[in-house]
């Protein structure tokens, strides 16, 4: 069984050419828990997401596993053991299959031979099927929709089964079916895996749905970060967004529920 692990952030100062884009930020991804970013465009997620993933050198700051390793002192293939990115956009290769492309995800795990990796086909099979591509793991990753490559992506990051999944917008390109069925499979692995599960989110209803707790990034600072209840508030959300936002809770479910009020249109709530 693969070890609990989490990922912690600690004031962390991260910038482009110089100038700091987030400034003093502190995250934790907590084992066995779902923890979603938010915040406006612009606001840092990605930025703070790829730091996690040591895709970004901080400027400051600190990241350790919850033994106090730093997550900066381990090789990248010990740490590829440890955490794995979805990013936003990754370059699709010409004419490699599906079930290769998922392959990359062993990698880490494998030696010098493939034959290194006893659980390899289990972990791919399994990341193919609850991301639901088997059926099109012979064909080229370049001839599919955007939302069947997403899915290739995030069979990718699964199959590289650690302790730590980091997902940039995992929802984009997807249809709603294919949504839900990610946000389920995000608390199936946090539940039933112990999995860290850091996620950003644009719909800040799928998050109160999804996340176990909420980070609201604005500006390059935490804003707050709680329960969803506690993170998502009318006044904070409006102020951040800069458009009015109301709060409430779904009936049917008990999630806490937002809705951004337009001067012609409101939202139409989703989940
Ligand atoms: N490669 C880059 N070079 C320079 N500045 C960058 C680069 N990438 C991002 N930035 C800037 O850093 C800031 C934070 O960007 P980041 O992508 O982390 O925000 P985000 O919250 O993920 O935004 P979005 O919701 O639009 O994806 C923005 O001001 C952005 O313009």
């Amino acid at each position: 069984m693969r070890e609990q692990v989490g990922l912690a952030g600690d004031d962390l100062r991260l910038g482009y050419h110089g100038k700091l884009v987030v400034d003093g930020a502190s995250l934790q991804i907590e084992a066995a828990g779902v923890t979603a970013l938010v915040g406006p465009n612009g606001s840092g997620k990605s930025t703070l997401l790829r730091a996690l993933a040591r895709l970004h050198h901080p400027d400051g700051g600190r990241i350790t596993f919850p033994d106090g390793v730093n997550a900066l002192d381990l090789s990248a293939k010990e740490f590829a053991r440890k955490v794995t990115l979805l990013s936003q956009s990754r370059p699709t290769p010409n004419g490699v299959s599906v079930r290769d492309v998922v392959g990359y995800g062993r990698h880490p795990h494998r030696g010098r031979w493939r034959a290194d990796d006893p659980d390899g086909k289990r972990a791919i099979d399994h990341a193919m099927a609850v991301t639901g591509v088997t059926a099109m793991a012979e064909r080229a990753v370049d001839e599919l929709s955007g939302g069947e490559l997403q899915r290739v992506w995030l069979a990718t990051c699964l199959a590289q089964d650690t302790g730590v999944l980091l997902l940039d917008e995992p929802t984009t390109f997807l249809d709603l079916r294919y949504q839900i069925e990610i946000l389920d499979l995000m608390r199936e692995l946090a539940d039933s895996h112990g999995v860290a599960v850091g996620v950003v989110l644009h719909d800040l209803n799928q998050a109160a749905a999804v996340a176990d707790r909420i980070a609201l990034l604005d500006q390059g600072r935490v804003r707050a970060t709680g329960t969803p209840e506690e993170v998502l508030e009318a006044e904070a959300l409006t102020e951040t967004y800069g458009i009015r936002i109301e709060v409430g809770t779904d009936p049917a479910t008990g999630f806490v529920t937002t809705r951004p009020i337009g001067t012609h249109l409101s939202r139409v709530t989703t989940i």
